[in-house]
């Protein structure tokens, strides 16, 4: 536009070294690099244009993602991207599509749930895109009780074939995404049926449609479940409802490393945990946990050029108004939000490491850490997509009115984000799978069995139970020693004091429902600690460069007292802090604001968002918001003509009648 950067004096204040700042984003220099050449190259390619996404209705929307997934797959094969470009790629594309499905969880699926012959069989087939997957295992009746899924797969010995059956209509498949419209395959979760034994859900790969001409195979009827919540947003996905009346699949078609039906039709199970069948879930609730970071990020970075670039108020002798983000409230507000997408970020890297350690140990048959891990991705799951979709929201209010147009960028991100809080198993069922491994853990700490892992503090309960913050001063609370024992000492409590009040029940399971909104707080209450002590791990390695540490420290320790300031109501009735202690953590919760505020704009320049991803006229790069806007109002659809359609039909007559009206 004007070629001014408006944001100039603000970038001037940071304090810190932002390149450095960008690799740390990343996670190392080449990630940055990778991260920053593909987005570069997707934002300069207008087969990738997203701007005139809300406008579309869904079949033209739809066909303009099928097209973009086309182009997105004949550049990844031009340009010869590796497996990590290539999906950075389809990130920075920005758009939910079948693809999602077919990488994130189809491919998963094969590689955790398959033998290594149908690894061999499959994999290639679904990397050259020559077939195309989606994750089958939500009916219409049952998502979160996977247990209760009623698709039926019975073995047939006579033809050496499972026969898949949609006994009722709410056993038929729903919501899967990829499913309604794209796919030709679908790994399905079914009961796996053999001689009149029902042996639970497990999974099958089965052909949807034809190779040659996309038509679906006898017995099946699949299609689109409708329209989503807000326009455009997820709406360029295909989510699908999918019937089966008695298809045939050659038993080779069981997914068979947990378990395998032999020739005969004899059930065997290998001696891996039946669990591992739940396994894609654990792998995607750990990517969503690092896609959190991103979508929070992006909000945030909305949010924080568009508050310096606004004014309102405050205007001294006819000088300029005050800049909003210079408002304490707006500070409280957006600065902890700001904290969050760090403190998700890295939280993401441990549980990116987690994951992948399990993986390693179950290669060797060392199934030890399966409950943590699953405990871990669950809850963090639940956790930072609360937050972030929470999050989201509030960035737009921190926007003002400007924030509910689309051309913000946030209700879109909005829309597309918040079924993060179901997809993947509904946030409070996930919490209540923590509180389980929690109420374990606590049951055995009596048995002399050491807590490890992420409930290793609980092998300190004695302390945990009786200690008492000892911060005097507000900066006392900048010590990692005193804001651990404080959440550590929260998290124990809320534990013990359910699992005490479990204990007045005769059956335990009654007592577990009874009691479920107090399991669910502390499974928070454990899940925070996580992510803060992860946080304050992060600050104890080597990182480099001018300032980012002392940055890094503030965010920490907003991430922190932020939460401590918002669930005091814990804090104080457990005894782990006194009403004076609480008060000094929000004292010093408004000094790290004013430490903050210089690097607000450094700090989420960062985050190395181009322009072209951030999809806002309110956070561009260089805060020349207010011609934009300006220019694209002008650019609606409705302004197309000065007098619009439907004025003689609608408008016109109403007007004349009323001068009737107003003569008589
Ligand atoms: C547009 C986006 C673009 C880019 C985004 C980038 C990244 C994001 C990536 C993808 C997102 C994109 C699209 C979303 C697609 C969405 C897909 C889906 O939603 S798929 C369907 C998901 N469904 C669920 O999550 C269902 C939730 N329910 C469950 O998981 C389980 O049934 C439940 C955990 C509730 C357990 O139920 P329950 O009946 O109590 O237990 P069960 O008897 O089955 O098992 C008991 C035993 O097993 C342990 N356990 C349970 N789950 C696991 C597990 N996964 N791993 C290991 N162990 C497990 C459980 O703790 C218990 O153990 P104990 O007996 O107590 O020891
Ligand atoms: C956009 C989107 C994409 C999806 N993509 C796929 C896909 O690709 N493949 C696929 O298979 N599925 C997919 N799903 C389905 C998704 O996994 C399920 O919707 C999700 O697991 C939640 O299950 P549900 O719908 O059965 O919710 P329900 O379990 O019916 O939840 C309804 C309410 O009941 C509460 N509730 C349920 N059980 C309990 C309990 N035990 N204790 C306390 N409260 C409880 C929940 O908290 C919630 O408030 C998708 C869903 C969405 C929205």
């Amino acid at each position: 536009m004007d070629g001014i950067d408006h944001l100039a004096d603000e970038r001037n204040k940071a304090q810190f070294d932002v390149d450095a700042m960008k690799i740390v984003w990343a996670g190392s220099r080449h990630a940055f690099e990778v991260s920053d050449r593909i987005s570069k190259l997707v934002a300069a390619d207008p087969g990738f244009r997203k701007d005139n996404r809300p406008m579309l209705g869904r079949n033209e929307l739809f066909k303009n993602t099928l097209r973009k997934a086309a182009y997105a797959w004949k550049r990844i094969i031009e340009l010869h991207l590796s497996e990590e470009e290539a999906a950075k790629l389809r990130f920075y594309v920005d758009e939910p599509a079948y693809t999602d499905l077919h990488w994130g969880m189809f491919v998963p699926a094969i590689k955790g749930q398959g033998t290594e012959e149908q690894q061999q069989k499959w994999l290639p087939l679904a990397y050259k895109m020559q077939i195309i997957g989606c994750y089958g295992q939500t009916e219409l009746g049952h998502g979160s009780n996977v247990q209760g899924l009623e698709t039926t797969a019975t073995f047939d010995p006579q033809t050496d074939e499972f026969v898949i059956h949609s006994p009722t209509l709410t056993s038929s498949k729903w919501w899967p995404g990829g499913l309604g419209k794209v796919s030709t395959h679908g790994v399905i979760y079914a009961r796996l049926i053999t001689d009149g034994r029902d042996h639970g859900v497990h999974g099958f790969i089965v052909q949807l449609r034809s190779l040659e001409d996309h038509s679906p195979l006898p017995g099946i009827t699949v299609g689109d479940i409708g329209m989503k919540f807000g326009n455009g947003a997820y709406n360029t996905m295909d989510n699908g409802v999918l019937r089966f009346d008695h298809v045939r699949i050659p038993r080779d078609q069981m997914l068979m490393r947990v378990s395998q039906v032999t020739r005969e039709g004899k059930y065997m199970q290998s001696d891996v945990p039946r669990q591992l069948v739940y396994g894609t879930m654990v792998y995607v609730r750990q990517t969503i946990v690092a896609d959190a970071s991103c979508a929070l990020s992006r909000a945030v970075c909305i949010a924080t050029r568009y508050s310096a670039v606004r004014r309102q108020f405050g205007s001294q002798d006819g000088g300029p108004e005050s800049q909003v983000i210079d408002y304490k409230t707006q500070q409280n507000r957006l600065f902890p939000l700001l904290a969050s997408a760090y403190a998700f970020r890295f939280v993401g890297e441990w549980l990116k490491w987690l994951y992948t350690d399990v993986t390693q140990r179950l290669q060797t048959n060392d199934f030890s850490t399966l409950p943590e891990a699953h405990a871990c991705t669950a809850g963090l799951k639940s956790v930072t997509t609360t937050a972030t979709a929470d999050g989201i929201e509030e960035c737009r209010k921190l926007c003002g009115g400007h924030g509910y147009l689309c051309t913000s960028g946030l209700p879109e991100l909005f829309a597309v984000y918040v079924p993060a809080c179901t997809y993947e198993g509904d946030n409070i069922v996930l919490l209540l799978q923590v509180a389980r491994f929690l109420m374990k853990t606590v049951s055995q700490l009596g048995s002399g069995k050491k807590p490890v892992g992420t409930t290793s503090y609980m092998g300190q309960i004695e302390h945990l139970m009786q200690c008492r913050s000892n911060v005097q001063r507000a900066e006392d609370w900048l010590k990692p020693s005193a804001i651990l024992e404080a959440f550590e000492s929260r998290a124990a409590r809320m534990s013990v004091a359910c699992a005490q009040n479990l204990t007045k029940f005769t059956n335990p399971e009654e007592g577990f429902a009874e009691l479920s909104a107090d399991l669910v707080e502390a499974a928070v209450a454990h899940c925070q600690l996580i992510i803060v002590s992860k946080f304050i791990e992060k600050l104890l390695q080597d990182i480099p460069g001018k300032g980012v540490r002392e940055q890094l420290e503030a965010l920490c320790n907003i991430y922190a007292l932020f939460l401590l300031h918002k669930h005091q109501g814990d804090f104080l009735s457990t005894g782990c802090i006194t009403a004076k202690q609480a008060s000094l953590a929000n004292d010093q919760l408004r000094s790290l604001y004013s430490q903050v505020r210089p690097n607000a704009i450094a700090l989420v320049d960062a985050f190395n968002y181009t322009d072209h991803f951030l999809g806002s006229i309110l956070g561009c790069y260089d805060g020349n918001v207010y011609p934009k806007l300006y220019e694209a109002a002008w650019k609606d659809p409705l302004n197309d003509s000065v007098v619009p359609e439907g004025y003689h039909e609608y408008i016109r007559p109403l007007l004349k009648q009323n001068l009737r009206t107003a003569r008589l």
